[in-house]
């Protein structure tokens, strides 16, 4: 049975990273969607605008929608600050295992909880099953009409506080209109719109950046 594509992405970084180092891995990643396949991780360019916001927020709960291959949940696990967590989620159980296998060889699983399911589901279980009181940075990169829904779902779940950082991706391509239109139209929100690229291609993209106020 032939491999998948996310299965060769992780097969090039057990192969060419150098375990334990998750900057090695994220360039690794980069290397091989830049140059042999394309894939949908936030990469390089986008994944900087991820950087200074985590760094900015320095969160101790940190949730991410859509895993994938886990490229970001290592980026954003390499900068959190000791006894601070991710909680990922991702449904797609193939996806799960990969991202579970790239996190371990990037040496950043002590900071990474994978929650297989949907986040519908995983969001209302976060309190009582996941122990979390609220969020302080919450990324979205899942499918983009599942914004909406599950930014609504985290309100409505107490999870947000005061000053809580959401940024989302792809709001231009694949884009999320509706998303944009909730958010920026809503009152408990401070938006800002960050201009970038696609990764791994010359076409325009941005990620927009919504602090709750409470
Ligand atoms: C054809 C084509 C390809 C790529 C693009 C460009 C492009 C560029 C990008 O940066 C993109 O992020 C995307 C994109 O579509 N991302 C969707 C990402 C989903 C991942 O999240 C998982 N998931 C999806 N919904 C849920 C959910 N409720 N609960 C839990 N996991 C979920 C899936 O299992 C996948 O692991 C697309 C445009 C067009
Ligand atoms: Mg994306």
């Amino acid at each position: 049975m032939n491999q998948s594509k996310e299965q060769r992405i992780l097969n090039f970084v057990l192969q060419n990273a150098v375990r334990g180092d998750p900057c090695s891995v994220l360039d690794t990643i980069d290397k091989y969607c830049s140059q042999k396949e394309w894939a949908m991780n936030v990469g390089d360019e986008k994944g900087l605008i991820l950087d200074k916001t985590v760094e900015e927020v320095n969160p101790s709960v940190a949730l991410e929608l859509g895993t994938y291959c886990g490229y970001s949940a290592v980026r954003i696990a390499r900068l959190l600050k000791a006894g601070a967590y991710l909680l990922t989620v991702e449904f797609n159980p193939e996806f799960a295992a990969i991202a579970k296998q790239m996190i371990e060889f990037a040496g950043v699983q002590d900071k990474v909880k994978l929650l297989e399911g949907p986040s519908e589901e995983i969001i209302p279980q976060l309190k009582k099953k996941y122990e979390v009181d609220t969020l302080d940075f919450v990324f979205l990169d899942h499918w983009k009409d599942r914004y909406t829904p599950d930014t609504i779902l985290l309100q409505e779940c107490n999870l947000l506080r005061k000053g809580s950082v959401l940024l989302a991706d792809n709001i231009i391509f694949p884009g999320a209109p509706e998303f944009l239109n909730y958010i920026r139209n809503n009152p408990h929100f401070q938006c800002t719109n960050y201009p970038s690229h696609l990764e791994y291609m010359k076409v325009g993209d941005a990620m927009e950046k919504a602090v709750f106020l409470g």
